[in-house]
């Protein structure tokens, strides 16, 4: 008889029945939103929950972030840091851009910079000042593709391609006429064998034969240097960098030497750090001089992992006789008397 009972404690009680229907009702009414704006704000898009609780930076940068999902940009940790100071990490468009030279150590500038806890930079290449498809996309396009970064950071982008791009100048300037452009040079002699090195080992990759330097290097018929080949013609660097004085200051153009940051890198990422107007936070601590690699590596953190260049950085040169050495330091000479007048500053190339 129990279930009988239970059911006609029930039915022959209506107002019981109905006010614990309504009770019931009544914390459905309030549980079911609330779960279902936790499930979706916080598990699914992140967006609406950042705007709600953080709310600071443009809306167009806290959707774009949501891309993301919430769940990842905790991971890493970037809005942990806005409990604090009340922002959002945005994607701005470069301050600072490397814009070469192509085999100077441009990786390395970037990857050591990246050590400053005030510098922010994509990983890859961008090409976007000098590549006319990726142009076409728009700064809004270009800004996306910068990392998440504080007002108090800087985003450096490097691409060594912009260096030698005729259309690459006006279009930066375009952007940003305040830009900092840092550019990266190395003894031009060196830096044309590193790039014929280069060339060979993508091709040697691909089962293609390279052709021998000299056919490359000289005119074929009168033995002189050939200054249409295109690793000489980046290494007269006047040319280029003309092209960027042309629309920015000198002041405004940083240039890092490249034989020297192979060799004591700490002194010219604090000639950049001053440069960019940040305080020195790169310590000798984190570069250290890797024997097996014969380079300097990096260390985030005193005992953290070690991080060394690719195996594409720093390969043995093809082997160039003395003659065309010698014969292209005496090309470049006067092309480099040229340079040092238009930066107003020297360079010791033999
Ligand atoms: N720390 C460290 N580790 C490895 N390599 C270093 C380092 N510092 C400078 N370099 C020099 O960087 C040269 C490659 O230059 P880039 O990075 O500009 O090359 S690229 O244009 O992006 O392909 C590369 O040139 P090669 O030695 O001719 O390969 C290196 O000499």
């Amino acid at each position: 008889m129990g279930g009988g009972e239970k059911c006609s404690t029930i039915f022959n009680n209506p107002p019981n029945m109905r006010r614990s229907f309504r009770r019931w009702f009544r914390s459905c009414s309030i549980a079911f939103p609330a779960v279902l704006f936790l499930y979706v704000t916080v598990f699914h898009n992140g967006f609406l929950f950042a705007a709600i609780t953080y709310g600071t930076g443009p809306l167009d940068d806290v959707i774009a972030n949501s891309n993301k999902g919430f769940r990842k940009l905790l991971e890493e940790g970037l809005l942990e840091r806005d409990r604090y100071n009340g922002t959002v990490p945005v994607h701005r468009l470069p301050q600072s851009i490397i814009i070469g030279a192509r085999k100077c150590g441009t990786r390395a500038l970037i990857e050591f910079l990246e050590l400053h806890p005030q510098i922010n930079s994509p990983t890859d290449e961008m090409h976007f000042f000098s590549n006319d498809t990726n142009y076409k996309m728009g700064l809004d396009w270009y800004r996306k593709k910068m990392p998440l970064s504080y007002p108090d950071q800087i985003t450096i982008e490097k691409t060594p391609r912009y260096f030698i791009s005729k259309i690459s100048p006006s279009r930066v300037h375009r952007m940003n006429s305040s830009v900092k452009l840092i550019a990266i040079l190395r003894h031009p002699t060196t830096r044309v064998i590193s790039d014929y090195t280069q060339i060979c080992a993508n091709k040697m990759a691909k089962n293609e034969t390279a052709e021998a330097f000299e056919y490359l290097a000289l005119n074929r018929q009168t033995g002189h240097i050939n200054p249409e080949y295109r690793a000489i013609k980046i290494s007269m660097y006047h040319l280029h960098i003309a092209r960027w004085l042309e629309l920015f200051p000198l002041k405004q153009l940083h240039i890092v030497d490249g034989d020297n940051l192979i060799v004591n890198p700490l002194e010219e990422i604090r000639k950049v750090e001053t440069f960019l107007n940040l305080p020195h936070r790169i310590s000798k601590d984190s570069l250290y001089f890797n024997n097996t690699r014969g380079f300097y590596c990096m260390r985030k953190t005193k005992n953290g992992p070690e991080k060394c260049l690719g195996a594409n950085k720093g390969r043995k040169h093809a082997n160039i006789s003395e003659k065309i050495i010698h014969k292209l330091d005496k090309f470049f000479k006067p092309h480099n008397e040229r340079l040092f007048k238009l930066i107003k500053r020297r360079f010791r190339w033999r």
